[in-house]
């Protein structure tokens, strides 16, 4: 995603404004972030070097709450990627209808070289540099590519150190340290969801439907488990090693104990070994692309065989192949839609924190599934009456609302 990814970003935007017919004047406000930060962070390494990376937090826009998004190591982090990242935020926490604006952050590092203590010592030396522009009613940072529940635990320890136990600070904790059940499972679920009623608008039955998953993360993992679970076919599944595909159906339990065991598929026998790019033209019904951004460029689109793409990921449609995909009749859910449901599981978890409170896993499924359903009724809206792909049918609910936060505010 990283080098192309604000120019889309400001795309799609610039697409939505026309159709919204914002003027130039809101629209530059609109999409100008409001706050970016870049940190230099020096650790000591396991071999006793110093190592120094550089960190981002960028804030882009709280007219409707706090900003709140995730934070991502990946060797590919940069200013641009962040920013556009954090743009992408502030739509979607609009779609969702929960009380935030967006933001998001990142340190460029391959995580994947990291020993655990040093993990630990990148993340609380990045507290130690953002913790006056993060808080549980200014910014939230949360869980995205290659961080989970533990980076979030030293994240909070470390916060606590300057300001006081306010779990509120950050989301997607360990549950004992008053993370929300179901927030692990949640953008995958959120998939699920939002595939389900598209599958009703279209008169069609989930069962049977064969599903290919780029990514065996947290969303594509959990996406994969989950669609599975309601009885369709996953065929192929995806992670840094590689695809892997059978188009019997892949065992999912399996190649997620997998993963468990070895970290990556690497090793996990399947029917046929296939490449990160040919996996995303395999057929098949239902394409979840669930890792990078950037991935389906018009010359993927053009080789496409779902009929439906579910954008787990932030950014995997470039603007061309968007359009390429939407004359092919391909429906795409995007990335401000379908993978809400963790930043709306996020929200859950911060309601808890803030009243001490907590919910079971069925009350959280049941909240997700009643957000995503009336995100996904609102999309679809505005795509039907418009004759919008659904993408801009999303952008023009997120950008809706945000504009008129914006405006009952005033300047
Ligand atoms: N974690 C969350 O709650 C949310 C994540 N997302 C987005 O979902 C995507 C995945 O995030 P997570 O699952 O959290 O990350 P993760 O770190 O849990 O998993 C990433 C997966 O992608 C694979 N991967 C990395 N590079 C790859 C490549 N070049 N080709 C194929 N696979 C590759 C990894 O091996 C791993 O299986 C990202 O785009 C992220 O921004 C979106 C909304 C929420
Ligand atoms: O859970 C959150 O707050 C944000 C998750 C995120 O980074 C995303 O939706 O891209």
């Amino acid at each position: 995603m990283s080098s192309d990814a604000l120019e889309n970003a400001n795309r799609y935007f610039e697409q939505a404004a026309k159709v919204l017919d914002l003027g130039r004047d809101v629209a530059v406000q609109l999409r100008t972030p409001f706050r970016e930060v870049r940190v230099e962070l020096n650790v000591r390494m396991d071999d006793g070097s110093i190592g120094t990376f550089v960190g981002y937090r960028v804030q882009h826009d709280n007219a409707r709450g706090p900003f709140k998004g995730g934070l991502r190591y990946h060797h590919e982090v940069d200013a641009q990627e962040v920013t556009a990242l954090a743009q992408l935020m502030t739509w979607k926490t609009a779609v969702a209808g929960v009380p935030f604006g967006g933001g998001k952050g990142g340190i460029h590092v391959d995580a994947s070289k990291l020993s655990v203590g040093e993990k630990e010592r990148i993340t609380r030396a990045f507290v130690d540099k953002i913790n006056d522009i993060v808080g549980d009613h200014t910014d939230i940072p949360a869980p995205d590519m290659y961080t989970g529940p533990q980076e979030m635990g030293w994240f909070l320890d470390q916060y606590t150190k300057y300001h006081g136990y306010k779990p509120g600070v950050v989301t997607g904790k360990p549950i004992e340290l008053g993370g929300s059940h179901g927030r692990a499972a949640a953008t995958g679920r959120g998939c699920l969801y939002v595939t389900e009623e598209l599958m009703a608008r279209l008169g069609e039955p989930l069962v049977g439907k064969t599903v290919v998953v780029q990514g065996f993360g947290n969303v594509g993992g959990w996406a994969a488990r989950l669609f599975a679970e309601q009885g369709a076919l996953v065929v192929a599944i995806s992670d840094i090693s590689g695809g892997y595909y059978d188009p019997k159906g892949i065992d999912v339990a399996a190649a997620l104990a997998w993963v468990a065991k070895h970290r990556t598929l690497a090793g996990f026998h399947a029917a046929k070994k296939v490449d990160n790019d040919e996996l995303l033209t395999l057929p098949c019904d239902i394409l979840v692309p669930a890792a990078l951004g950037g991935v389906i460029t018009e010359e993927v689109a053009r080789g496409i065989r779902a009929r439906v793409i579910v954008e787990g990921a932030n950014g995997p449609t470039t603007p061309g192949a968007d359009e390429i995909l939407f004359a092919k009749g391909v429906h795409v859910i995007p990335d401000i839609l379908a993978n809400a449901g963790g930043v709306t599981v996020s929200y859950f978890e911060w309601v808890q924190n803030l009243q001490h409170y907590y919910w079971d896993e069925a009350r959280v499924n049941e909240e997700l599934r009643r957000v995503m359903r009336a995100a996904f009724d609102a999309t679809w809206e505005q795509s039907r009456s418009r004759s919008l792909p659904m993408r801009m049918g999303a952008y023009v609910v997120g950008i809706g609302r945000v504009y008129t936060a914006t405006r009952m505010r005033g300047l």
